[in-house]
């Protein structure tokens, strides 16, 4: 099979909008999923566990008396961690090792300060009481999702995790569960999509409600956790994986086709690009990419994502390559180039980026520490990774002295008669001196 490709030229005159026709990619546009997506949350909220087994049934064809039973506990994960080979057990807690260490440098602490008339101002950090985690399950399990949600959240001190994940059929993958059990997840319920962020949302009979959801998901779970913000905080909406490559022309094109294929072999909707100075590299990346894609178990969904929203874009140089990935934000930044740290100096806008030829993304999404929940369809420009920061709240501390009343006392007065806040004045005017 030969998979044809986008090719784009940043020289090109319609290249602004070939590229923004190449980018769309819009969860809220399907009328019909935001239909089906508000039906599901409204029967959860009012009908609660009963409402959770049906869509269970209906999505997830699987039958059961009662939400109780989708209720995995201690000793089911326990025994997960026992039952799956010891080459994954160590992989599992030595990745969990370093996402738990890079994560502890994220951690934030409460400060005050006090000025010279003994007004104390200050910051208090704390934990949420309880967050949920989506760790999706339709189409692949992943292990690695629920480490990156979990051992966040357990290093700023959450007191209550809960776990939702689908189990399509009843099939319950032992290496998620070993995965909650490593990481801590406090209750884990297998059930998924619109229905476990309603149920996490507003809570039913079983199932607590929670004050955060964090965690990907596919178009149905992003579009619940949209409707739910407000109701509960959540991290982001994240959309279908992305990677974007700039390469020098001087990796290997079977490294950068297969870096390509790793976020594609996610989603059809997934997207991979590469930008090169090089043509004839982009060349060669095309024929590695033609002759690797039928080894690949994923065949399928590697090639509608690269057929549909794959791109090589042929640049003048690297700094060109660079000011076009700042345009799309990707979620992942791959620097294959000789000097990445130079090149790095003019991204400003990336989930994560991935610093020269050795380091594959692929790492980055099971091992190598930072999180793998990433903001994507450009969204990189005003936000974050997942973090110890998106488990945590601040509240602001004031702490006047009789003195620092009285002074501040009086600019509050006249700011709040200004406004024609006369109790607001008169509560300050209370405490100023006569
Ligand atoms: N950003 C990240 O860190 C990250 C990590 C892993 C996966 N992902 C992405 O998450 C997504 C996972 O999607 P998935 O589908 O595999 O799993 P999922 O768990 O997000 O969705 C499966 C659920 O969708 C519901 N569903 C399916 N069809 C439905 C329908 N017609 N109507 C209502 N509900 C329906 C079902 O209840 C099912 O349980 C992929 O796009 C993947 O790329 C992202
Ligand atoms: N690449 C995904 C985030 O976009 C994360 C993941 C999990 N497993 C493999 N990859
Ligand atoms: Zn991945």
């Amino acid at each position: 099979m030969t998979v044809s490709i986008t090719r784009l030229n940043a020289s090109q005159s319609d290249f602004d909008s070939s590229l923004a026709k190449l980018l769309a990619w819009d969860d809220s546009v399907d009328h019909q999923v935001n239909e089906s997506v508000r039906h599901i949350l409204h029967e959860v909220k009012t009908r609660g566990d009963a409402a959770v087994l049906e869509f269970t049934e209906k999505f997830d064809r699987l039958t059961i008396a009662s939400v109780a039973e989708l209720e995995m506990s201690h000793d089911r994960l326990q025994k997960a961690l026992k039952n799956i080979p010891g080459d994954q057990r160590v992989a599992l807690e030595q990745a969990a090792e370093r996402i738990r260490s890079y994560h502890e440098h994220q951690s934030q602490t409460s400060w005050q300060y006090q000025e010279e008339d003994g007004t104390v101002l200050g910051q208090k950090v704390t934990p949420l009481d309880r967050a949920g985690l989506y760790v999706p399950g339709g189409k692949a399990a992943y292990p690695s999702s629920v480490l990156m949600n979990a051992i966040p959240a357990k290093v700023a001190g959450v007191s209550e995790v809960v776990m939702v994940v689908p189990t399509p059929d009843g099939v319950v993958n032992d290496m998620v569960l070993a995965a909650a059990a490593i990481a801590g997840v406090d209750r884990v319920f297998t059930v998924g999509g619109a229905q476990a962020v309603a149920a996490l949302a507003y809570g039913t009979e079983t199932i607590p409600s929670v004050d955060k959801i964090v965690g990907p998901g596919n178009i149905f779970v992003a579009t619940a956790k949209r409707e739910v913000f407000g109701t509960v905080g959540i991290d982001m909406i994240a959309g279908p994986s992305e990677i974007l490559v700039i390469c020098d022309g001087e990796t290997d094109p079977d490294w950068i086709a297969m870096d390509l294929f790793s976020q594609a072999e996610h989603d059809e909707q997934a997207q991979s690009i590469l930008i090169s100075p090089d043509a004839s590299f982009l060349d060669a990346v095309e024929a590695s990419i033609n002759k690797l894609l039928p080894t690949m178990e994923r065949a399928e969904i590697i090639e509608a994502s690269i057929s549909s929203r794959a791109a090589l874009i042929q640049v003048a140089d690297l700094s060109e390559a660079a000011a076009v990935s700042n345009r799309i934000a990707p979620e992942h930044l791959e620097l294959s180039v000789e000097d990445p740290e130079a090149l790095m100096a003019e991204i400003r806008h990336a989930g994560a980026i991935f610093m020269g030829r050795y380091t594959a993304e692929a790492l980055g999404d099971y091992c190598a520490g930072p999180n793998h929940v990433l903001p994507t369809s450009g969204t990189a420009r005003f936000s974050s990774p997942l973090g110890v920061y998106d488990f945590q709240k601040r509240s602001s501390i004031i702490g006047f002295s009789a003195s620092g009343a009285d002074r501040m006392g009086r600019v509050a007065s006249v700011l709040a008669r200004g406004e024609g806040l006369t109790a607001h004045a008169r509560s300050a005017e209370y405490r100023v001196k006569k």
